[in-house]
């Protein structure tokens, strides 16, 4: 190893917050990272002033994770290319909808032996296929990329309460130690599998199920539909990556990244709320999105949409009623009652 390894985070969201101040705090003394993280802000203004500016000042993103300091070696840059330049290892954390036009602007900026991780949950529905997001970086930037997923709501991890994630990768030995080293915490304990297409799709899955908890719990009916959901849901999650994906194993789903995000966005999570309200209020998610979560991103909803597109073109929306029943409330207005109904057994017992 030549020198120590440059980190640039590549997003500044909620997530991507809390997990450059991880990194922040790992680096700060490290033999294997340099001191400092650079984060690729996307610019705008707030109260007046580039939230970049405000960042580098006060080490504190007050959009997107009020309230929580952030090391100062953690260094907010507004130009993507200036941030990830030169850099070892990349960290990709974005809503899925604005991977494809942040990785095309990196061509030919990023450094031949540099390695990626994939934070993103979510697929993207292009050419008639559904892509994971960690190949896709492979391919637009050719270099290998892992991926990262785990019960890890933000707002918990950020106040130091503990969570486990998954990092899957091809190659569990290269990779496996370093990324550990990076995103290891106190209060973050990292496991590491080599099922990269389970784990991803397992994250992305997921915030479809989280939209179907919140249709129940809009709807009122409890904790034994919600785990019938949860159930039901899982089940499709696997289903769909056996069924699309080579190499999925059955595993991967009992790891933090499968059951136990599941779980945690079903209870906490910004899917869950907003799906609520939109069975309370009537209004629209796209309209709840805005009102309620000042800049942050559904993910579940376009998600919803991309797998059931999917599906239709195969045929195969019978296979997955559970996943279908949430793009029909949100998307054709069916009665919100059908969350529940799609998952009766067909048995008849007259
Ligand atoms: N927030 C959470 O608790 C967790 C989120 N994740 C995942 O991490 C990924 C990133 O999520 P968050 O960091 O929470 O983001 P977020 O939900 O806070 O989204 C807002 C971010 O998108 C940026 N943005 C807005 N318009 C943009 C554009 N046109 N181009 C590029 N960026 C733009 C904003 O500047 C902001 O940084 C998602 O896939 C999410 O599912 C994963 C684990 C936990
Ligand atoms: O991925 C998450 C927790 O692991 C966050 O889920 P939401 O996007 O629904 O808040």
């Amino acid at each position: 190893m030549h020198g120590k390894l440059k980190v640039s985070v590549i997003g500044s969201g909620n997530w991507g917050s809390c997990i450059a101040r991880i990194c922040g705090d790992n680096t700060k003394n490290s033999k294997t990272f340099e001191k400092e993280i650079r984060m690729w802000v996307f610019e705008e203004k707030v109260n007046g002033r580039n939230l970049t500016e405000i960042i580098n000042e006060q080490h504190e993103n007050i959009k997107y994770l009020p309230n929580v300091k952030l090391p100062d070696n953690v260094v907010a840059i507004p130009d993507v290319t200036e941030a990830a330049k030169d850099a070892d290892i990349l960290v990709f954390v974005l809503p899925h909808q604005f991977v494809y036009k942040v990785c095309e602007s990196l061509k030919g900026v990023i450094p031949k032996n540099c390695r990626a991780i994939s934070l993103i949950k979510g697929l993207d529905f292009r050419d008639n296929e559904l892509a994971l997001f960690s190949e896709e970086i492979e391919k637009i930037l050719n270099i290998p990329c892992a991926a990262l997923s785990g019960a890890n709501i933000a707002s918990e991890v950020a106040e130091e309460k503990f969570s486990e994630a998954t990092i899957a990768c091809s190659n569990v030995d290269r990779d496996g130690p370093l990324f550990v080293e990076l995103f290891t915490a106190s209060y973050f304990d990292i496991r590491v599998i080599g099922d990269w297409r389970g784990l991803q799709v397992c994250g992305a899955l997921k915030n479809v199920v989280a939209v179907g908890s919140g249709i129940v719990d809009g709807l009122k009916l409890g904790n034994n539909a919600k785990a019938a959901v949860i159930r039901g849901g899982l089940v499709e999650m696997r289903r769909f990556g056996k069924s699309f994906f080579g190499g999925v194993h059955t595993e991967t789903f009992f790891e933090s990244c499968g059951v136990a995000d599941l779980i945690t966005t079903c209870a906490g999570g910004r899917n869950r709320r907003v799906a609520e309200a939109f069975v309370t209020t009537g209004k629209p998610m796209d309209v709840l999105e805005k009102e309620m979560l000042n800049g942050q991103s559904l993910q579940g909803t376009l998600t919803a949409q991309e797998v059931h597109d999917f599906l239709k073109q195969r045929n195969k929306l019978d296979e997955f009623p559970f996943m279908t029943a949430v793009y029909r409330i949100i998307y054709e207005n069916q009665p919100p009652k059908i969350i529940v109904e799609c998952l009766r057994s067909k048995q008849s017992f007259n």
